[in-house]
C-alpha cells in the first residue's frame, strides 16, 4: 500500500470548561491515503470538527501526532483548505473578488487572479454571476462560489465541516452530484464532515463512524460501489445495506452517551 498522505497517531484533545475537563478525542488513530474521499459520521459532540480543526493547525491535539507528508501538521498550510457551513465570502465584494481573494492574498496580480477565478466560476457554472454580490445568490449557489474559493488556492486536501448543512433536500443532493463530478475530475484529498448517512454513503471511498464522546474510530468502512457514482446509485440494495450498518453503528454510541449522561445525572 502507498504510504498515507494523512497520519494520525493516537491522539487526544481535551478543553477545559468551567474549570472542568472536556475529553473530546481519546486516541484517534487513522491513515488517509492521497485521493481518498473519507467522511465522518457520529453522534453529536463527538469531536469531528475538532478534529477537522486540529488538522487544519487551527487548534492544538492535547497529545499524539498527524502528520501530512511525514511533516508534523501545528499550523494552517497551502495545501489544505477548510469549508465551513456557512460561507466566507465577502459581502462587499463581488462573487469574481470573493473567488480571487486567497490567490491575491498568495501574491498573484489582481488581473491573473481574476482570470483564474474566472475559470473557476465557469466550472461551478457560475460565470454568469460573476459581477453580482453574494447576497444576490442563492443558498445552493453560494456554497458553489465558496467552494470555488476554496479550490482556486489549488489545496490537496479539502477540509469540509457540514458544508451543506443549511441547504434545503433538494439543493443538497444537486450539490453532493456537483461535488462528485469535479471530486472525480480532479481526485483531490477531501475529509467530509456530515450527520447524513446517505450523503457520506454517496461521496466517499471510506466512511469512519466514530465513538460517542471522547470520540475515536469506532468503525472503518470501506465503500465499495462502483465510480464515477450518479445520485441513481442511492436507490440500489447495496447503498441501502450500507445506511443500514453504518446507522445500526451510530445509534449504539447515541444510546450508549444517552445511558452516560442518565447516570451522570443521577449521580450529581
Ligand atoms: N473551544 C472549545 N471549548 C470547550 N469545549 C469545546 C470546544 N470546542 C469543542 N468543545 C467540546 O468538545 C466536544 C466535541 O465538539 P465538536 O464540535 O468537535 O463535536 P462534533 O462532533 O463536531 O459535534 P456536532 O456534530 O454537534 O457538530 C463537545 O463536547 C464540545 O462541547
Amino acid at each position: 500500500m502507498a504510504d498515507a498522505q494523512i497520519d494520525v497517531r493516537n491522539v487526544s484533545k481535551s478543553f477545559k470548561r468551567n474549570g472542568r475537563t472536556v475529553q473530546a478525542i481519546d486516541g484517534l488513530n487513522l491513515s488517509i491515503q492521497d485521493g481518498q474521499f473519507v467522511s465522518f459520521v457520529g453522534a453529536s459532540g463527538c469531536g469531528k470538527s475538532t478534529f477537522l480543526r486540529m488538522l487544519d493547525g487551527l487548534s492544538p491535539t492535547t497529545s499524539g501526532s498527524i502528520e501530512i507528508n511525514g511533516a508534523p501538521v501545528n499550523r494552517p498550510g497551502r495545501e489544505r483548505a477548510f469549508v465551513f457551513q456557512q460561507d466566507r465570502m465577502l459581502p462587499w465584494r463581488t462573487v469574481l473578488d470573493n473567488v480571487a481573494f486567497g490567490l491575491e492574498v498568495q501574491g498573484k496580480k489582481k488581473k491573473e487572479a481574476r482570470a483564474a477565478a474566472m475559470e473557476l466560476l465557469t466550472v461551478v457554472g457560475l460565470a454568469r454571476f460573476a459581477n453580482s454580490h453574494p447576497g444576490e445568490l442563492s443558498g445552493g449557489m453560494r456554497q458553489r462560489a465558496n467552494l470555488a474559493r476554496a479550490y482556486a488556492v489549488e489545496p490537496k486536501i479539502l477540509l469540509m465541516d457540514e458544508p451543506y448543512a443549511a441547504l434545503d433536500g433538494q439543493t443538497r443532493e444537486m450539490m453532493q452530484a456537483w461535488l462528485m463530478e469535479t471530486w472525480e475530475a480532479s481526485k483531490r484529498t477531501v475529509l467530509f464532515v456530515t450527520h447524513q448517512i446517505d450523503e457520506a454513503v454517496y461521496l466517499s471511498d471510506r466512511v469512519i463512524v466514530m465513538t460517542a464522546r471522547p470520540g475515536r474510530v469506532k468503525a472503518d468502512i470501506a465503500i465499495d460501489l462502483p465510480r464515477p457514482r450518479t445520485l441513481a446509485v442511492k436507490r440500489t440494495p447495496e447503498f441501502s445495506q450500507y445506511i443500514d450498518q453504518i446507522w445500526s453503528l451510530i445509534e449504539e454510541e447515541v444510546k450508549e452517551s444517552m445511558n452516560l449522561e442518565m447516570q451522570m445525572g443521577a449521580s450529581s
